[in-house]
């Protein structure tokens, strides 16, 4: 029996030639006056699944801010899709790390996903059919349609984690930016984003989110290693080298489990520092 080859897979945004996603030349990124970010060099695939990992402090929510296009750069070039990401800014879905629930502002979830359309709509204008479907579809997917009606401060913390990512799909978007979208989270409300995280980039969407762990980075198309700088970047196999996480952890963070265990693609860290080199 000859066996013939498998088709080939169906071309996405990102795949070879394709215009990136973005692409940095010297960036530098200043919080304040404290440089977050040296001058860096960056090129990110579209359509793909972008892990951006690298100690505390070391700039990956700052480089998400960024793209997000709600930072700057204080010095060199960054641009998202070909244009400034200011100005991309409207197809640009950014979920943030922490957002705080406004006390004695009684929105529900169904608020705070419709919040998601207002880009498009307008925060006067009325809704459309388009714009109520997107926001069921959002929830749906989410798993927060049962919801729907509740309170925001009556939510668990996975649960308003899911709240807010349905908000950031909402949004007419081709870019989708998380900032620790699973950090802290049970494992069903992880496991519903990180199902997202994966799906989105099917859709033609470009997703670059931050995360500590390094498994799920190994999962990702593409890995940006931050510390202070930009370390590394490139494919997990290029990214995820004894090298360079000992680079960005610091020498002594990582060791490999005296029994590997199958899965265990890369190295551990053991006692995490941050972005100063500090444990
Ligand atoms: N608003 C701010 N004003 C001044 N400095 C800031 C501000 N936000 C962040 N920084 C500093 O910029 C640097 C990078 O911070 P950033 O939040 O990007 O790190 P991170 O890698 O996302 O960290 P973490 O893993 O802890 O979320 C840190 O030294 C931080 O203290």
């Amino acid at each position: 029996m000859t066996s013939r080859p498998a088709p080939p897979a169906e071309p996405r945004t990102g795949g070879p030639g394709a215009a990136p996603l973005a692409e940095a030349r010297g960036l530098e990124l200043r919080r304040g006056t404290h440089l977050a970010v040296a001058a860096s060099d960056l090129t990110l695939p579209a359509g793909r699944l972008v892990a951006v990992i690298g100690p505390n402090g070391s700039g990956k929510s700052t480089l998400l801010h960024a793209l997000a296009g709600t930072l700057p750069p204080s010095a060199g070039t960054l641009t998202v899709r070909g244009e400034s990401p200011a100005r991309h800014a409207r197809r640009t879905a950014f979920v943030m790390q922490t957002v705080e629930v406004p006390r004695g502002v009684p929105l529900t979830v169904r608020d705070v996903v419709t919040m998601g359309r207002y880009p498009s709509t307008g925060w006067f204008r009325r809704m459309r059919a388009a714009d109520r479907a997107a926001v069921q579809a959002a929830m749906d997917r989410m798993d927060v349609t049962d919801l729907a009606g509740r309170h925001l401060d009556e939510l668990s913390g996975g649960q308003r984690q899911r709240a807010y990512v349905a908000q950031g799909i909402a949004q007419e978007h081709d870019v989708l930016l998380l900032d620790e979208p699973v950090t802290g989270l049970d494992l069903v409300s992880a496991r519903t984003i990180d199902h997202l995280l994966h799906e989105e980039p099917e859709r033609g969407v470009s997703v670059v989110y931050t995360t500590h762990d390094l498994d799920e980075a190994a999962a990702a198309d593409h890995v940006v290693l931050m510390a202070g700088r930009v370390v590394a970047s490139g494919t997990p196999a290029e990214v995820l080298t004894e090298a360079h996480l000992e680079t960005a952890y610091g020498r002594g963070a990582l060791h490999r489990p005296a029994t590997p265990s199958a899965g265990a693609a890369v190295p551990f860290l053991d006692d995490p520092v941050d972005g100063a080199g500090r444990r």
